[in-house]
């Protein structure tokens, strides 16, 4: 109320419902926040499923004209006062051009999409923040009723999103599913601030990476702007994976499986896993070239096993090299299937076959597999062009560059 940049979020706040235990919880930040922020209906919307229409804790609703992406926080009053300082709550303008354009914040960066992955459900910015321990107080169940208010007032589209992200589990209502996919999907990141309680934040985008022991993207989280940077570590071809490590790398072997099976209920069978990988420093270590063409085919085979085709044919071309080189009169065969692999990683008898062992995918019989042909020359020949909403089509979709906001009077 005020002046144009003084808006009034009270009315966003509900008083506070759980125990007298959770009053110190409560915030409502009514300072001067940049409208662009707030502007849209004044009340929230009403739950959906979630009817307690009792108190939120501490949070805060970012919109622009039209609703994008949202964010929503759940911390201590005192923590939540001190993001409130942040260039990220306070000037949209900084946020958005630190990131070099229309990402970060409410926008993402359409470069990269979300597609189906064999064996991973899919695979590839701040929609919501839960501070776990901020609230350890609280009874866990008190907790993960806030945590499905807050999703209740995100934009449609971001709810949805959000409740359709990995669970590896089983799912019950949203109170539950909502847990699941933070326990599965959030990030734990920092403040400047004193207070030592864990802070982890789920970012839809970034969440869809899956593990890999040796990764193609590092991220970054900019606690000033609430922005999380993934980057790419090196080339990357069209169609590769991109790849984020959940553990840290330099732990052993073994630690690194049981941390990736007892958080994100994986067995890691990355080509580093595999052993493939460090096959090849031994042996260059040990400057045993005369195994080197071996090792790298070893290696090929491995990555086209995960579906990581452009990794694998690279090898393949390196093991090519290494046998033709020495002239070996019995590596003729491996060189074929070396070359096979290299024409065509996705016709070549590896393809998938580490997942297919994990997933115990079965072959499929005869019957599927004409089925299958059979729609594939109808879909080709069929002149009227149909429109399905498939998975991938959903993904496409939901990645479409963002309109930009309109400006701000
Ligand atoms: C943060 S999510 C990653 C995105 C997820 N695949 C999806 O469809 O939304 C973590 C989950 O992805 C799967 N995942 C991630 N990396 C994997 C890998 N290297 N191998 C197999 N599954 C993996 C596991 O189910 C894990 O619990």
């Amino acid at each position: 109320t005020g002046s144009p940049r003084s808006i009034d979020l009270g009315a966003y706040c509900y008083p506070p419902i759980l125990n007298s235990d959770a009053a110190h919880l409560l915030s409502c930040p009514s300072e001067d926040l940049d409208p662009r922020y707030t502007a849209g209906p004044r009340t929230p919307p009403r739950p959906r499923k979630f009817k307690n229409r009792d108190a939120p804790v501490a949070w805060d609703r970012r919109r622009r004209r039209r609703p994008h992406r949202g964010l929503i926080v759940l911390t201590e009053a005192e923590r939540a006062r001190h993001l409130l300082k942040y260039a990220g709550f306070r000037d949209p303008d900084l946020a958005v051009s630190k990131a070099g354009g229309w990402v970060g914040l409410n926008t993402f960066n359409p470069k990269a999409k979300v597609v189906p992955i064999p064996g991973k459900e899919f695979g590839v910015t701040a929609s919501l923040l839960v501070d776990y321990n901020a609230v350890y107080s609280l009874e866990r169940t008190d907790v993960m009723r806030l945590q499905a208010f807050g999703i209740e007032l995100l934009p449609t589209a971001m709810r949805d999103r959000v409740l359709n992200m990995s669970t590896h589990g089983s799912r019950q209502d949203v109170v539950h599913a909502l847990e699941k996919v933070l326990v599965t999907n959030a990030f734990e990141v920092k403040v400047d601030d004193d207070n030592t309680n864990g802070l982890y934040a789920l970012f839809p985008d970034t969440a869809r990476m899956n593990h890999d022991c040796r990764p193609n993207v590092s991220y970054q989280w900019d606690y000033k702007t609430f922005t999380q940077y993934a980057t790419a570590l090196r080339t990357i071809y069209p169609g590769e994976e991109l790849t984020v490590s959940y553990i840290n790398g330099l732990r052993p072997y073994k630690k690194r499986r049981a941390a990736l099976k007892r958080s994100w209920g994986f067995a890691c069978s990355c080509p580093v896993c595999s052993l493939a990988e460090l096959l090849i420093s031994l042996l260059e270590q040990e400057r045993m070239h005369v195994l080197m063409g071996e090792a790298y085919a070893y290696a090929a085979l491995e990555w086209n096993g995960v579906g990581e085709a452009w990794t694998a044919a690279r090898y393949a071309r390196r093991a090519i090299e290494e046998e033709v080189m020495q002239l070996r009169e019995e590596a003729g065969e491996d060189i074929e299937d070396m070359m096979a692999l290299v024409d065509d990683p996705w016709e070549h008898w590896s393809w998938l076959w580490r997942t297919r062992k994990r997933m115990n995918w079965k072959p499929l019989d005869a019957a599927k597999k004409k089925e299958i042909d059979e729609a594939v020359v109808e879909a080709a020949t069929d002149p009227t062009p149909t429109v399905e909403a498939t998975p991938e089509a959903e993904a496409r979709a939901e990645h479409e560059p963002e309109p930009q906001p309109e400006p701000v009077a």
